[in-house]
């Protein structure tokens, strides 16, 4: 018999370790656990993230939805390295955005993510041209002039908008601009690519052509691809959008084409660490759900009941 009241020995701590298979998010290239963001203002606090869960595999392409105020560009904010997280754990491409020092957060910034803002003007200098824009981050990052010229022509020639090169951003279309910028994220060879609303200015045809750009770089070059979008269109384009609700992943729709050119969707509910699951309003509303609800185990599937007991 095991002698439990004897502490564990070094041997017997790795076993456990290992029994324990993998870690929450191993293997993921952004790692979201518990993720809390508290705003204070005035003394006033809001909680923009409350427990958010969140992964996403290397090099997937997923669009992020969810109402006005549900926390979208706080999680952009946080990935992207420019706002620090209240509680949890945020890990991008290996890096854990909670400990980070100063240095590492302006290199994490400078080389793992590229990041495309929804205002055009937030994503290129107006007194460079495009390919200056362009070569500007690679500058930063001390490349060398040649090779900084030979890789801005070709991302600018790869995404459509060559003949742009010699042009300042007041002399090209919101949809140009928005392509540069994605030319301008990805210039130094980020891992993740972070796009906030970047075809909200954008009439139908030209997101399109935007969109259309984010997806060749992440088919291209491999890079994990988080688009924040009001945008159907775009969210409809790629293979899971996940739904965020009052700070919570809430809800996820997965597509996939099948051989015969099918396209299936299935929508989820995201089932969190500690068993939570939003339930989607037009649901709760539907059958007058409020405050607890009654939940039976059924063999292959849990039910859940509008509590009536006051009314039976
Ligand atoms: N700097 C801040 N100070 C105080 N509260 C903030 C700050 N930034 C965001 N908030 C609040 O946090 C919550 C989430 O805001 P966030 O901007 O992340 O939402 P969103 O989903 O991106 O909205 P939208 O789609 O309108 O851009 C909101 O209640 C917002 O008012």
């Amino acid at each position: 018999m095991t002698d439990t009241t004897k502490a564990p020995d070094l041997a017997e701590l790795e076993r456990r370790a290992t029994e324990r298979g993998p870690a929450y998010g191993e293997g993921a290239h952004i790692v979201c656990d518990n993720l809390v963001r508290i705003y204070k203002t005035d003394g006033v606090e809001v909680v923009a993230l409350q427990g958010l869960d969140l992964l996403v595999d290397p090099g997937e392409l997923v669009a992020i939805v969810g109402a006005s105020g549900s926390g979208k560009s706080t999680l952009l904010n946080i990935l992207s390295g420019l706002d620090v997280p209240t509680a949890g754990v945020a890990r991008v491409a290996g890096s854990d955005l909670l400990t980070m020092a100063a240095k590492e957060r302006l290199n994490f910034r400078r080389h793992r993510v590229g990041f495309i803002w929804q205002q055009t003007s937030r994503n290129l200098l107006p007194y460079l041209t495009a390919a200056q824009n362009v070569e500007l981050p690679m500058r930063f990052a001390g490349r060398s002039r040649r090779s900084r010229a030979t890789r801005a022509a070709e991302l600018l020639g790869m995404l459509g908008v060559g003949d742009c090169a010699g042009r300042r951003p007041e002399e090209l279309s919101g949809g140009q601009q928005q392509r540069i910028a994605v030319a301008v994220a990805v210039a130094n060879e980020p891992k993740v690519v972070l796009a906030d609303e970047p075809t909200g200015e954008l009439d139908t045809a030209t997101a399109a052509e935007v969109f259309g750009a984010l997806r060749q770089v992440n088919e291209e070059f491999g890079t994990t691809t988080v688009v924040v979008t009001h945008d159907a269109q775009v969210a409809e384009r790629v293979d899971r959008t996940i739904g965020i609700r009052d700070g919570r992943t809430s809800s996820e729709v997965r597509r996939r084409s099948a051989e015969d050119g099918t396209r299936h969707v299935a929508e989820y509910a995201v089932l969190d660490r500690a068993g939570r699951v939003q339930l989607p309003k037009p649901f709760t509303e539907a059958l007058d759900m409020r405050d607890r609800v009654r939940l039976d185990l059924e063999t292959d599937h849990v039910g859940v009941w509008p509590d009536r007991e006051e009314t039976e």
